[in-house]
């Protein structure tokens, strides 16, 4: 079912806002009017400079009046994410994206504060997908006829430097190398080598949570890093096995929901990055985040083209440039595919360019469409899917038995060119004793003897990989039986079994 990228927006409170922003050294600060009207979803911002515009957006959500209300981390999650958890039981894939400038209150907003009434929208997100989980279970307990399993699995990582770092890896000297993204056969995004660790109640979860988000500070601070930098994954899979018990069938439905903490979204010009380590993260967000704007602005290019020209092929000649960083490579299906995905505007009401930027691009974001399917599939296309591998596995079997049997078929030739070439050396060492005529016979043999050895040579040399043969060994068989056809007939007693091996390296 096409979805659309759903919109929110989150402004900091003002004094908050500009004290981390002093902490993190970001200058250009500028004084602008911010304001959001959560009764018709608009939030207008105007810089106090009198040359700069007003430009008023519209989002699904705006959340805190910024001069005003500022509303609590109960009710941003109550008014955006929490139907997520449903979704993600109901199998489909989620994402939720924080995207703002430094100290706009992203890392506030997704994982939030120790208090237990600011705590962000990951823990919450944890704690209702247990809540439902157990109800389900209680529900079911009364139904004879139905029972539903779940597992639940965690892996966090950040992307710092184009590099990906396991944040529940307990060994502190990780090789980033050992990570790589790879695609499923379903084209979802998967990173091979990363922890995963199943989980089974809250309690469980919101320490593996706590766990990975304390490693991104204490690695952050031992790096010299500050957390802003780095762009901080956390993906939860739940697979869900509903059995009905009368008849043993059950119905799976995997889903896998990402909470991303983007990198603060200011140009390295916005931030003192003198120093060459910083340099570089600098460059290193500036490509992801640029590719991931790139991305959001090919596919709101491709979904004008579908809407106006009517034709998809047009809109299909787009290249959406996933491929170009690390970030969007992994959310390539949260971004316009297989997924219900939010974005999280953060704005902050010290700097006009940058939240006017963030809101220019969540208003893009917001007009991207994603095809969100229910992961699922029966025990019986399970099945079915198994036996056609096992069938391809059987035709990949038999092949190489063939092999196996083509590489005996050589080893029966090429006894027999030995024992050949045996009574032509016995021949030659007895040439003295012979008459010119055999002598001019033998001759001739001894070439044949030349080609026979090259020829023995050639396949003992294939015979150690059978799968290399030739062309050229081919050929020279060929040669050899055109040349002399009664030799060639001597060398290979079973002619018909020498051809048929020939014909298989054809
Ligand atoms: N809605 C809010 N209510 C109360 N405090 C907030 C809110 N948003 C942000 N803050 C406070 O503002 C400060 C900066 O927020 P936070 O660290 O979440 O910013 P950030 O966007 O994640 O920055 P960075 O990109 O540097 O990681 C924190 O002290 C946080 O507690």
């Amino acid at each position: 079912m096409p979805d659309r990228v759903s919109v929110y927006v989150r402004v900091a409170p003002r004094d908050e806002s500009r004290r981390h922003r002093a902490i993190c050294k970001v200058i250009n600060t500028d004084s602008i009017l911010l304001s959001s009207n959560p009764k018709r979803q608009t939030t207008f911002i105007r810089s106090s400079f009198e040359n700069k515009e007003e430009k008023i957006f519209k989002f699904d959500k705006c959340f805190d009046e910024g001069f005003g209300k500022i509303n609590s981390q109960s009710e941003f999650y109550k008014g955006s994410i929490n139907h997520f958890v449903k979704d993600a039981l109901n199998g489909y894939n989620c994402c939720i994206l924080a995207y703002g400038q430094t100290g706009s209150g992203k890392t506030y907003t997704m994982m939030g504060e120790s208090k237990n009434d600011t705590r962000g929208v990951i823990p919450r997100f944890c704690e209702d997908l247990f809540h439902e989980i157990e109800s389900i279970k209680i529900k079911d307990s009364s139904d004879l006829s139905q029972r539903s399993e779940y597992k639940v699995v965690c892996s966090i990582f950040e992307i710092y430097n184009e590099q990906i770092i396991d944040l529940l890896e307990m060994n502190e000297v990780q090789s980033c190398s050992k990570y790589r993204v790879r695609e499923n056969r379903d084209r979802s995004m998967y990173i091979e080598n990363i922890t995963e660790i199943e989980v089974s109640n809250i309690d469980q979860m919101i320490k593996c949570v706590k766990m990975g988000f304390r490693n991104r500070t204490t690695r952050s601070t031992n790096m010299n890093v500050n957390s802003s930098r780095s762009h901080a994954i956390v993906s939860i899979t739940i697979k869900r096995t509903d059995i009905d018990l009368n008849t043993n069938s059950s119905i799976i439905s995997d889903s896998i929901c990402r909470f991303v903490d983007l990198a603060g979204s200011e140009r390295s010009t916005a931030t003192q990055n003198c120093h060459n380590d910083r340099l570089k993260e600098g460059n290193s967000i500036n490509k992801s985040l640029s590719t991931l704007r790139r991305v959001l602005t090919s596919l709101k290019k491709r979904e004008e083209l579908k809407y106006n020209s009517n034709s998809n092929s047009s809109a299909h000649n787009i290249v959406v440039p996933f491929r170009e960083s690390l970030l969007t490579w992994i959310l390539k299906d949260n971004l316009g595919g297989n997924s219900k995905t939010c974005i999280i505007a953060c704005i902050s009401p010290t700097n006009f360019e940058e939240s006017a930027s963030t809101l220019r691009y969540a208003d893009i974001a917001q007009t991207i469409k994603t095809n969100s399917i229910i992961n699922t599939y029966s025990n019986t296309t399970l099945l079915d899917n198994l036996q056609k591998q096992l069938r391809i596995m059987e035709i990949e079997v038999n092949k190489l038995q063939k092999d196996q049997n083509s590489s005996l078929e050589l080893q029966y030739i090429l006894n027999n060119l030995k024992l050949e070439n045996k009574f032509l050396e016995k021949n030659f060492i007895n040439r003295a004793n012979l008459s010119s005529e055999m002598r001019k016979l033998l001759i001739d043999s001894e070439i044949k003897k030349f080609q026979l050895m090259k020829v023995i040579l050639a396949i003992e040399i294939k015979l150690k990989d059978p799968k290399k043969i030739d062309a050229k060994l081919i050929g020279r068989l060929e040669q050899l039986k055109l040349n002399d056809a009664k030799l060639y007939n001597n060398f290979v007693l079973n002619k018909d079994k020498f051809e048929a091996t020939v014909d298989i390296y054809k």
